[in-house]
């Protein structure tokens, strides 16, 4: 029955009086805010830490599945109130909500009432609270977020999705479920734990990255022969940072502006991987100028041209000052925490522009499997740890050249797929082993033969023409 303006003046009498007789400060951090149609990321980080923090100490709680996330995330529920500690100092949460006007058509998409946490302390604490535990929630919260999320594969397909907001969208995804781990990869433990402390390094340089003025972003280049673990490699360190992959297919962009577009699109932590960069683009660099400072590169096909529209160009490629742009130009900085890695057979044939330090940080090659490696692919594919063939495959894989993969595939044969006898699989691996040496000799004999019947008859060649000559 109190009039609308009353009714505000009385409210805000009541606060002005209680807040001076209290010695408690009060910070209220809407789901809503600015952007209507999305929920507050503050709010969100909140939500992720109080139930990963504080969660424990409530009374009522909930579980729900939330979109992109992979567990179930248990929140504070409404109208609870949870207690937490901050450098010796008590503060209290309050999940609450405020029910909408049943008149009102909300603008919130599934959330007719109006969600909030509040945050009440002591005011002698505020500096600490809004310059410390504040910005510590928000980090933590979007620490738990990550960990929760459902990771994603992306890929760049010509026709596009289309997003939440209804737009079209340059990158489609799936489920990042690839079980590969640094554990399970088969290569040098030195080699490997150079690497994993290189990722950890990245992971943890925020502020160096920040101090240096760089983007922060890595950029390493995975070589050798088809079947050593490029892509697996690729796979452990996603699942090692805990980092969504953006896989590019160079040969579906249509041009330098839309490969800009793909990687504005890109959100942070996340691999960007070019596979097989030598057959994706042309990398002869022929095209590739240096400017009159000698400082930036520029190619003739950026040059605009009549029609100058890039976007209509269907014919138009991209380049590779164009990628060489999208590896380092402004963009690149934009949100951070990003690994470019391409990857190559021949690594001889990519152009040194494209591969020099500070673009491609770190050069990572997979090579054939030695003894090392075979170990932790005896172990992974057979639970064997030690065996008598284990000499003799020793001995063998100094000699010969075999991937990873076909040692692999030696171990996990078809037809054995009842029951994984390790004799039986070692003792194949041992044979294909020595059919690979005995076909490595033959094809070195070959070489040289052919090599000396080359010699012999360039010497032919050279004594004809002297007794011409003569
Ligand atoms: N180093 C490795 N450790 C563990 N498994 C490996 C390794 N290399 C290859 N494999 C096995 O071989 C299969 C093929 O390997 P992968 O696709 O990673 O090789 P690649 O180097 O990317 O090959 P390509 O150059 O042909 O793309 C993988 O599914 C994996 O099972």
């Amino acid at each position: 029955h109190i009039p609308e303006t009353l009714r505000l003046y009385l409210t805000a009498c009541a606060t002005k009086l209680t807040t001076y007789f209290s010695p408690y400060i009060t910070i209220t951090i809407p789901e809503y805010c600015a952007e209507r149609f999305k929920r507050g990321e503050f709010f969100l980080a909140i939500e992720s830490y109080l139930g990963h923090a504080c969660a424990r100490r409530a009374h009522k709680l909930k579980a729900e599945l939330a979109k992109d996330s992979k567990n179930l995330q248990v929140s504070v529920d409404d109208h609870e109130e949870v207690m937490d500690e901050f450098k010796g100092v008590t503060l209290w949460w309050y999940a609450s909500k405020q029910p909408s006007k049943a008149s009102l058509i909300s603008f919130y998409p599934g959330q007719e009432d109006k969600r909030f946490y509040q945050l009440v302390f002591h005011r002698q604490h505020r500096d600490l609270i809004v310059d410390e535990y504040l910005p510590f929630v928000l980090a933590e919260g979007r620490a738990v977020t990550v960990r929760n999320r459902q990771r994603r594969l992306f890929t760049n397909n010509a026709s596009g999705s289309w997003n939440s907001y209804r737009q079209k969208s340059v990158w489609s995804h799936v489920k990042f479920e690839h079980p590969a781990t640094f554990d399970t990869l088969a290569m040098d433990t030195d080699h490997k734990e150079s690497i994993i402390s290189d990722l950890m390094a990245f992971q943890e340089s925020k502020e160096y990255y920040a101090k240096v003025g760089n983007a922060w972003k890595r950029g390493y280049l995975l070589y050798g022969p088809p079947g050593t673990g490029k892509s697996t490699m690729i796979a452990a360190m996603a699942n090692f940072l805990d980092y969504d992959i953006y896989d590019l297919e160079l040969t579906a962009v249509k041009n330098n502006t839309e490969l800009r577009k793909l990687f504005i699109e890109t959100t942070g932590k996340s691999i960007i991987v070019i596979e097989d960069i030598d057959c994706s683009i042309d990398l002869t660099g022929k095209r590739l100028k240096r400017d009159k400072k000698g400082t930036k590169e520029s190619d003739d096909d950026e040059k605009p041209k009549l029609p100058t529209d890039p976007e209509k160009d269907e014919t138009s490629k991209v380049t590779l000052s164009g990628l060489l742009n999208f590896i380092d130009g402004l963009w690149s900085a934009c949100g951070g925490e990003r690994i470019i890695i391409f990857t190559t057979n021949h690594k001889e044939k990519l152009d040194s522009a494209l591969i020099r330090r500070g673009r491609m940080d770190k050069h990572i090659e997979m090579s054939y499997c030695r003894f090392e490696g075979f170990k932790v692919l005896a172990n992974n594919y057979l639970d064997v740890a030690e065996h008598e063939l284990f000499g003799e495959i020793r001995q063998l894989l100094e000699e010969t050249d075999m991937s990873p993969a076909d040692v692999a595939e030696n171990m996990m044969p078809m037809s054995e797929k009842k029951k994984r006898d390790p004799n039986v699989c070692l003792a194949g691996l041992v044979e294909a082993l020595k059919k690979a040496k005995v076909a490595k000799a033959k094809e070195e004999e070959e070489a040289e033969a052919k090599k000396a019947k080359e010699k012999h008859e360039q010497e032919e060649a050279e004594a004809k023409k002297a007794k011409e000559e003569t």
